[in-house]
C-alpha cells in the first residue's frame, strides 16, 4: 500500500522483573494510512497505552518492528528519534502535559522554538493555532487557569503546531463531559481535514470510537483486523 504512514509487524512488549514476565503486546499487526482517523478501544490494561508509546518512540519494544516514513524506528539514534517526535509526530494524553509555568500561547509555542524558530514566528503561528482551536481570548492564561476542555484544546494546538503527519492521543476526552468530549473530537476532525494529519486515538468511549474511520480492538495483546 503507498499511503501506509506507519506500520508495525510483530510487535511485542514484555516486561521481566525477576521471575515475573508480564507479557504486554504479542505480536501487533498494524498499518495506518497517511491522514486516517483510527480509535483504539479495548479493555483496560490490554496494552492499548504501551502501544502507543512504542508507536511514538517514547519506550523500546521487546520484539518486532515499527515503522513510519520508511524508516525503522528502532534502527534510529536518540537524537534521530528526538527529532522525529518533534517535527513529524503530535503527543496528547488525558492529562496533557502542559507546563504550568508558561501560558496557553507559550506552551504552543514551545516545539517551535526546539526547532530553532525564531521567537518573533514562533508566537506568530502559535497564536495562529490557538484561533483555529477556539482559544483566541486565553493565550495569555496559563494551565491552572484553564478549564479541561481548554487545556486539552491547548494540548492539541500545541501536538499539531509543526503539523506532524501523525497524532498519537491517549484518551484525550477521558477526563470531559460529553459536550466537551464531543466539541474536542470535532476539533480533530477539522484539523484532520485541513492538516491531513492522521490520528490514533486510544479510547474507553465507544461512542466517540464509532466517529473515527476505523476501529480496532485490543485484546490479549493483539489487535483484532488490524491490518486492512
Ligand atoms: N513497568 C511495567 N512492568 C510490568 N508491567 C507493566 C509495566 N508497565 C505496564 N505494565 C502492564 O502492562 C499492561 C498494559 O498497560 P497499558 O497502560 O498499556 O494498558 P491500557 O490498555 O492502556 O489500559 P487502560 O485502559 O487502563 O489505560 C498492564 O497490565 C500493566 O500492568
Amino acid at each position: 500500500m503507498s499511503d501506509v504512514l506507519l506500520s508495525c509487524r510483530g510487535v511485542t512488549k514484555t516486561y521481566q522483573e525477576g521471575k515475573l514476565t508480564t507479557s504486554v503486546l504479542n505480536g501487533v499487526d498494524l498499518d495506518i494510512r497517511e491522514g486516517e482517523l483510527l480509535a483504539i478501544v479495548g479493555s483496560s490494561g490490554s496494552g492499548k497505552s504501551t502501544l502507543l508509546h512504542l508507536l511514538g518512540a517514547l519506550d523500546e519494544l521487546t520484539a518486532g518492528e515499527v515503522r513510519f516514513q520508511d524508516k525503522v524506528l528502532h534502527q534510529l539514534s536518540q537524537k534521530q528519534q528526538a527529532k522525529m517526535r518533534n517535527d513529524s509526530l503530535g503527543f496528547v494524553y488525558q492529562f496533557h502535559h502542559l507546563l504550568g509555568e508558561f501560558s496557553a500561547l507559550e506552551n504552543v509555542a514551545m516545539p517551535l522554538l526546539i526547532s530553532g524558530m525564531s521567537i518573533k514566528q514562533a508566537k506568530a503561528k502559535a497564536q495562529a493555532m490557538l484561533d483555529r482551536v477556539g482559544l483566541s481570548h486565553r493565550v495569555a492564561h496559563r494551565p491552572a487557569e484553564l478549564s479541561g476542555g481548554e487545556r486539552q484544546r491547548v494540548a492539541i494546538a500545541r501536538a499539531l503546531i509543526n503539523e506532524p503527519a501523525l497524532l498519537l492521543a491517549d484518551e484525550p476526552t477521558g477526563n470531559l463531559d460529553a459536550h466537551t468530549a464531543e466539541s474536542i473530537y470535532q476539533l480533530m476532525r477539522e484539523l484532520n481535514q485541513s492538516l491531513k494529519t492522521a490520528f490514533v486515538v486510544v479510547t474507553h468511549d465507544l461512542s466517540l470510537a464509532a466517529k473515527f474511520d476505523r476501529q480496532l480492538h485490543m485484546q490479549d495483546g493483539v489487535l483484532q483486523g488490524a491490518i486492512a
